[in-house]
């Protein structure tokens, strides 16, 4: 059976406050889907919701096809990352591992090898209570591979860890989903997940905005616009809006042009004698992506704040 993750209209409620509203999404095998909301759109919550840690109100998470308490050794079925500070001070990472293990009945080789894959292989036998946030974070991920589960399950995974620490698990991320597992990691911060992500589903208040592949959301965001270098941009901001396009200067020597396509920007710049150096269509970042799709909801969010 295919690895899955599946969350049916589930929501939860603390007091007064939605925390999670009636979200369904699948997560497929095979591809890193990053889980990306703003603070407080409910991340969280669902992937607690996921792991059986929070009962939902309504609805229903299973994985690989059954709610995760009835896994029987489930740290063979899931790995999860949520509290990266969740260890007994006083333990060595490498006991931490060993009592885990222990409790799913899994070989001891295997905490050698989840300590090696998660770069902790020289810290095993410190102890986790001097460990920095980074160091933690890895033993947290070192935990989640334990039982070289089919699915994992990962709360802002890149917290704490520093530059070299944040490409490592970009690589480890994308090598399990190539492995055909089912990765669904969550991040308040789109830049994290450039070049990791192959799908998003972005949550905002809770409620489901978007279950969109990245490619498709950047090319969405990118529009028509085009991006045009040139020494003369007076010049050629008076030929292109004369050609029909609708044009903004961006920064010191940059246009961006909309409603013509790249061909044609070219070919009148060129018929003017107006030089650039540069022009090509405009590729959107995930953030920029991400902010556009967003919009939205922050404006709601602003104009109920000032109301
Ligand atoms: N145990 C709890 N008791 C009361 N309110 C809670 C509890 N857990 C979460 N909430 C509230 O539910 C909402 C969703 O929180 P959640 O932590 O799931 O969001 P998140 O998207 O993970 O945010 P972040 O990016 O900050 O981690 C928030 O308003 C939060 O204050």
């Amino acid at each position: 059976m295919q690895p899955s993750i599946e969350v049916s209209a589930v929501s939860k409620r603390f007091r007064s406050v939605v925390a999670v509203d009636r979200l369904s999404f699948t997560v497929r095998p095979g591809e890193v889907t990053g889980f990306v909301g703003p603070n407080g759109a409910g991340k969280s919550t669902t992937m607690r919701m996921i792991l059986g840690l929070d009962a939902p109100d309504e609805g229903r998470a299973l994985v690989n096809g059954v709610p995760y308490r009835s896994l029987r050794r489930p740290l063979t079925h899931v790995g999860a990352l949520l509290d990266a500070a969740a260890v007994h001070p006083g333990r060595s990472a490498r006991d931490h591992l060993l009592w885990l293990a222990h409790s799913n009945r899994l070989p001891r080789r295997r905490v050698d090898e989840a300590l090696e894959l998660a770069g902790l292989a020289t810290a095993a036998r410190r102890r986790a209570g001097g460990f920095s946030l980074g160091m933690r974070q890895r033993l947290g991920i070192a935990a989640a591979l334990l039982g070289d589960p089919r699915v994992l399950v990962l709360d802002e995974p890149v917290n704490g860890l520093d530059p070299e620490g944040i490409v490592w698990i970009r690589q480890l991320l994308r090598s399990l989903a190539a492995e055909g597992r089912v990765v669904l990691v969550s991040s308040h911060l789109m830049s994290e997940l450039e070049d990791t992500a192959d799908h998003l589903l972005v949550v905002g208040r809770g409620r489901l905005l978007a279950d969109v592949g990245v490619a498709e959301l950047i090319e969405r965001a990118s529009k028509d616009r085009v991006d045009v270098r040139t020494e003369d941009r007076e010049g050629a901001m008076t030929v292109l809006a004369n050609a029909g396009g609708t044009v903004a200067a961006v920064g010191t020597d940059r246009l961006a042009v909309e409603g013509m396509p790249s061909a044609q920007v070219s070919a009148a710049l060129t018929a003017a004698g107006v030089a650039f150096s540069e022009l090509h269509r405009h590729r959107a970042s995930l953030e920029e992506a991400y902010m556009e799709l967003t919009r939205d909801e922050t404006e709601f969010a602003a104009r109920a704040g000032a109301a």
